[in-house]
């Protein structure tokens, strides 16, 4: 449908010196929103649209610049700021007719009740992240927004800075924003954020010229400073669409391209952002973007949706369910121990302090720090003590012999990337099977079957939150079951000639 909004978008864009190929349909439907459709044969190569950096919503553009600067805002926070600025301005604001593209929030989960959270996420990889995500955010409001709204030269109509809003604005930064460049920082791209994603089978990508310097004081560098949940590399592109046909866009558009692609002038402006075709797109296909190679909880996290069979998927197992199970089998003593002797082997975990986990691949694969984890939890009594002894030997420089101590896997494991199955000891993959038992567990009782049946019966477009959340859990308890079936298969013998002859053919591979 040609919608009036997209109408007055086009306008707007075409008073603001964007441009773009008429080969593009921009499609807007009341259920799915924007996309962007290719009219004819794209090839690759192609230059479809091009912004002006200048006419992109960032700090430096927005007309609360000075606000943002006075009350030293940079970041995400800052560009929160300018997008509530702008909005409260209404048709006043020179972003009015990109505004009113724009959906009020983005459906991201930071924007759910705290009650949907706790019952569509529960045991999810996402659970805890949103519930901290919303705490940390409401403190920022507290902390950055609220008193500008006190301070009297600022003079901001609080309707539009509330906690709503803020989230609001949030939304829209983690789904659609870019990084432009360094003067610019992060920001809003007209245009370039009507495309869709699709992992790692993207049409085009969004490209910024090298870095433009666009006044004298770049000095001050408000672009890196984030404390948001957008990545900036994950932000990377995005894209869209409107129904209006060719005809019509001819009409409403002087900026349209009357060719199929814009001119490649090959002299690289600095002022300007591309969209270019990186593979042949058919007539009539919608033309994807890619906002980054990311798994499940990553996209329903920034952007609100997740992908069935996304091959970047990953499920995690925190440090701490695994020093639990160690701890029902032995002890807690044991269980320090065994850690502690990992720690020395010179392995860790993913994360921070505050947050230690291994991850599991979409294959079901755990990661190799796990598995040489669960291998020292169960290695016997004696093969444990002189195996610390040996490393200890080691350390203090008295190689020679000694070293002949050290456990021949996990030292095959460490130095030269021998295959991970040569940990996978009946007590390893019992250890697997275990672990992939109370990860599972955190989903509460119900099957997955049930999951999969209750995702069978609910409309992405209308259950939006529920669809996406059952997604996320059923993709994740499948790469559980993954997990197992890796834990069941059968094993290679695991004896000290076997890891050799591997560690040979690894590297004659290679
Ligand atoms: C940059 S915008 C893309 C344009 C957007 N469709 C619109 O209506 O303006 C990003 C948002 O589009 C939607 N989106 C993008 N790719 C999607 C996909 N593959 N499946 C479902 N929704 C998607 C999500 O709501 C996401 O937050």
């Amino acid at each position: 449908m040609a919608t009036r909004r997209l109408r007055a978008f086009k306008r707007w864009m075409s008073s603001n010196g964007f441009e773009w190929s008429n080969a593009l349909e921009f499609v807007d439907t009341p259920e799915e929103g924007i996309s962007v459709r290719a009219l004819c044969q794209l090839k690759e190569g192609d230059i479809v649209a091009k912004m002006p950096k200048e006419a992109c919503l960032t700090v430096r553009t927005s007309g609360a610049r000075q606000i943002i600067e006075d009350a030293g805002l940079s970041g995400y926070l800052g560009l929160a700021v300018a997008i509530m600025y702008e909005r409260s301005l209404g048709e006043e604001s020179p972003w009015a007719g990109y505004l009113q593209v724009l959906p009020k929030q983005e459906c991201v989960p930071l924007v759910w009740t705290l009650n949907e959270v706790d019952e569509l996420l529960h045991g999810t990889e996402l659970h805890q992240t949103v519930q901290e995500d919303k705490a940390l955010i409401c403190e920022d409001w507290k902390e950055n927004i609220f008193p500008l709204l006190d301070s009297a030269p600022s003079r901001l109509n609080p309707t539009f800075f509330g906690i709503e809003q803020y989230f609001a604005a949030k939304s829209l930064i983690s789904s659609r924003g870019f990084e432009i460049d360094d003067f610019h920082g992060f920001g809003m791209v007209p245009l370039a954020d009507l495309f869709n994603h699709k992992t790692g089978a993207e049409d085009v990508h969004f490209t910024a010229s090298s870095n433009s310097v666009a006044d004298d004081d770049v000095d001050d560098d408000n672009s890196n400073n984030d404390e948001g949940i957008a990545d900036e590399e994950a932000l990377a592109e995005k894209s869209s669409t409107d129904t209006t046909d060719l005809d019509a866009a001819h009409v409403e558009n002087g900026n349209a391209s009357d060719t199929d692609c814009l001119s490649d002038t090959g002299d690289d402006d600095p002022s300007m952002l591309e969209m270019i075709v990186v593979k042949d797109v058919s007539s009539g296909a919608e033309v994807f973007n890619t906002y980054g190679l990311m798994g499940n909880a990553a996209l329903l996290h920034r952007y609100g949706f997740t992908e069935q069979d996304n091959p970047y998927d990953i499920v995690n197992i925190d440090l701490e369910m695994v020093i639990q199970w160690c701890s029902s089998l032995f002890s807690d003593r044991h269980s320090r121990s065994r850690v502690s002797l990992w720690r020395r082997l010179g392995y860790s975990a993913c994360g921070d302090q505050n947050s230690e986990y291994f991850e599991i691949s979409f294959e079901g694969e755990p990661q190799t720090e796990l598995m040489v984890l669960l291998y020292v939890m169960l290695l016997p009594d004696n093969a444990y003590h002189m195996l610390d002894l040996s490393l200890s030997v080691a350390r203090s420089g008295h190689e020679s012999s000694d070293a002949n101590l050290l456990d021949d896997n996990i030292f095959a494991i460490k130095s030269c990337n021998v295959s991970k199955r040569s940990l996978l000891t009946k007590k390893v993959r019992d250890g697997l099977l275990a672990l992939a038992d109370t990860r599972e567990g955190l989903y509460g009782l119900e099957p997955i079957e049930d999951d999969i049946a209750r995702l069978g019966k609910c409309s992405s477009v209308k259950e939006r939150k529920l669809y996406h959340s059952l997604m996320l859990r059923m993709c994740e308890r499948r790469i559980l079951q993954r997990l197992r079936h890796y834990a069941s298969e059968p094993f290679e013998i695991n004896n000290h000639s076997s890891s050799r002859k591997k560690l040979k053919s690894t590297k004659r591979k290679r």
